[in-house]
């Protein structure tokens, strides 16, 4: 007989928590979407590896069933993934009122306890502000002869190289850029270790195949680059700021880059508070992602999004973020390395189409 009791008290129990798994408690309705198996969540197809260019499958899946705003589990948490470019907006604007970055764990493992994303208060504004003096404009243009001298460095290296492995070139390069001004990295003292860290780290960024030559962006990008050469005031050989600040085209061509390139397929936020938006609760403590690949590829923001077409950015050259561009984030977390990021773009595409056919 209480075996029987226990048995059935077991049952009821373990129904209770799927259930409550499957409908987790809100002061709201919440929005549409699966919670997935007990424990798994929806991990598995969320993680399951894809080689398409275009949204996210497990995204766009559920963007068609569900619209863009879902919920889901991943890795035992409740999350909201967000598609929809004013709640992305809205998300920015309120940081540290309604919500606050947040990382999952396994990113935190990754990129250390004290990354700047998973930090808050005055260390957070101590290490930004650490960043900016490093990366901000007056020290940008110091650095400017510095990246030139390596993209031409790098570029002069491959050209004696029948075939260059873009992955691997693109993150030795970003690793001479980067890696002394970001890690004091000490080539002499350091090891061999963190070079190949951080080269398999960028190279599974680097995933978008861009086909420059024989383009008709690759003609507007070498009249503007030899322009510049022509019309050069000083007599020294190194790209001057306004030089840099001058480029129309390759600021086009970096901003589809990006759009295209999608290399943040999630930035990552907690509710602080429960959240109403559009007739939906996001309860406190959830788990927010918003989900740029969904807004860059979105053909009812940006017409043929799988096609690259720099001149779509004419006469709309972004520098920080808008509702359907958030490459680089938004509001107060806005990236503190998107103009250094430019900066090494435009200078190793200066080098390369005006050095190079
Ligand atoms: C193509 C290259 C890059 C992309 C697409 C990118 C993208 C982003 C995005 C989306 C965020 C916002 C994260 C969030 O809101 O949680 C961010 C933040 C940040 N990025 Fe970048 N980033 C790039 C390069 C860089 C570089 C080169 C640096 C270093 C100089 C850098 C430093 C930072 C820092 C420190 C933050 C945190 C800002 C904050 O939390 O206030 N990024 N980046």
């Amino acid at each position: 007989m209480w075996t029987l009791c226990i048995g059935a008290l077991v049952i009821i129990s373990i129904t209770h928590w799927i259930y409550r798994w499957r409908n987790p408690r809100c002061n709201g309705k919440l929005p549409p979407g699966s919670m997935g198996l007990p424990l798994l969540g929806e991990s598995i197809q969320f993680f399951a590896p894809n080689t398409s260019s275009e949204i996210p499958p497990f995204v766009k899946k559920r963007m068609e069933r569900y619209g863009p705003i879902f919920r889901t589990n991943l890795v035992g948490r409740p999350v909201v993934i967000s598609a929809d470019s004013d709640l992305n907006y809205y998300i920015f604007q309120q940081e540290g009122r309604l919500f606050k970055s947040w990382y999952p764990d396994t990113f935190t493992e990754i990129f250390g306890q004290q990354n700047v994303g998973s930090l808050h208060g005055f260390i957070y504004k101590y290490l930004k502000n650490m960043v900016l003096n490093l990366f901000g404009p007056e020290s940008l243009k110091k650095m400017l002869p510095e990246v030139e001298q390596v993209a031409c460095r790098k570029l002069q290296g491959w050209s004696s190289q029948s075939i260059i492995e873009l992955k691997d070139a693109s993150a030795s390069m970003i690793f001479d850029l980067t890696a002394k001004k970001l890690i004091s990295y000490d080539q002499e003292n350091s090891s061999e270790n963190l070079r190949e860290s951080f080269s398999a780290f960028i190279q599974g960024l680097i995933s978008f195949p861009l086909n420059l030559p024989g383009t008709a962006y690759h003609k507007c990008l070498q009249e503007e680059h030899e322009a510049i050469l022509k019309n050069r005031e000083n007599n020294g050989s190194g790209l001057t700021w306004k030089e840099y600040k001058s480029m129309t085209y390759t600021f086009q061509f970096i901003n589809e880059t990006v759009r295209l390139a999608n290399i943040v397929p999630g930035i990552f936020r907690k509710a602080l508070k429960d959240i109403q938006y559009q007739g939906y609760t996001i309860p406190a403590g959830w788990a927010i992602m918003v989900c740029p690949p969904a807004v860059h590829l979105n053909p009812a923001k940006y017409e043929d999004p799988l096609a690259f077409n720099p001149s779509r950015w004419k006469g709309m050259e972004t520098y920080g973020a808008s509702k359907n561009f958030m490459a680089f984030g938004g509001g107060m977390r806005f990236c503190v390395g998107t103009e250094f990021t430019k900066v090494q773009m435009a200078v190793f595409l200066h080098c390369l189409v005006t050095k190079y056919r």
